[in-house]
């Protein structure tokens, strides 16, 4: 299986449980590999034949600037299902973390594989 992948999204957003987290946008990073045919796409070198990585970072900034969930879960969770329904990746792994948000820990988070 080929991949394309994001390494170190940062982008920001409100999240959390508590109502101080939700004044205010923070940091969460996003980590991305995604099945794609990069063998296709290097065929005819086209961007259409290409699981294009600009265009899914554009996304998903556009989606955490316009919703605001209490977990991350529900934020990696909408995420999966965009990257699927919208641009057709059929296995992704997806990990969401919050740094700082823990105290003694540098970042805490969840890893979501979907697909097959
Ligand atoms: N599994 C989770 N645990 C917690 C979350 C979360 O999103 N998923 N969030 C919080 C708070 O928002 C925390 O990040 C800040 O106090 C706590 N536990």
């Amino acid at each position: 299986m080929d991949i394309v992948y994001i390494r170190n999204l940062r982008l920001e957003t409100i999240i959390g449980i508590h109502d101080w987290e939700k004044q205010i946008p923070r940091p969460v990073i996003f980590q991305l590999e995604l099945a794609s045919d990069v063998a296709r796409a290097a065929a005819t070198d086209q961007i259409a034949d290409a699981l294009d990585y600009e265009a899914i970072t554009q996304r998903l900034r556009h989606v955490v600037s316009t919703h605001h969930f209490d977990l991350i879960e529900s934020l990696a969770e909408h995420c999966a299902g965009i990257l699927r329904d919208e641009f057709g990746v059929r296995w992704l792994r997806l990990s969401l973390s919050k740094p700082g948000a823990v105290g003694d820990a540098v970042d805490v988070g969840v890893v979501i594989e979907r697909g097959g």
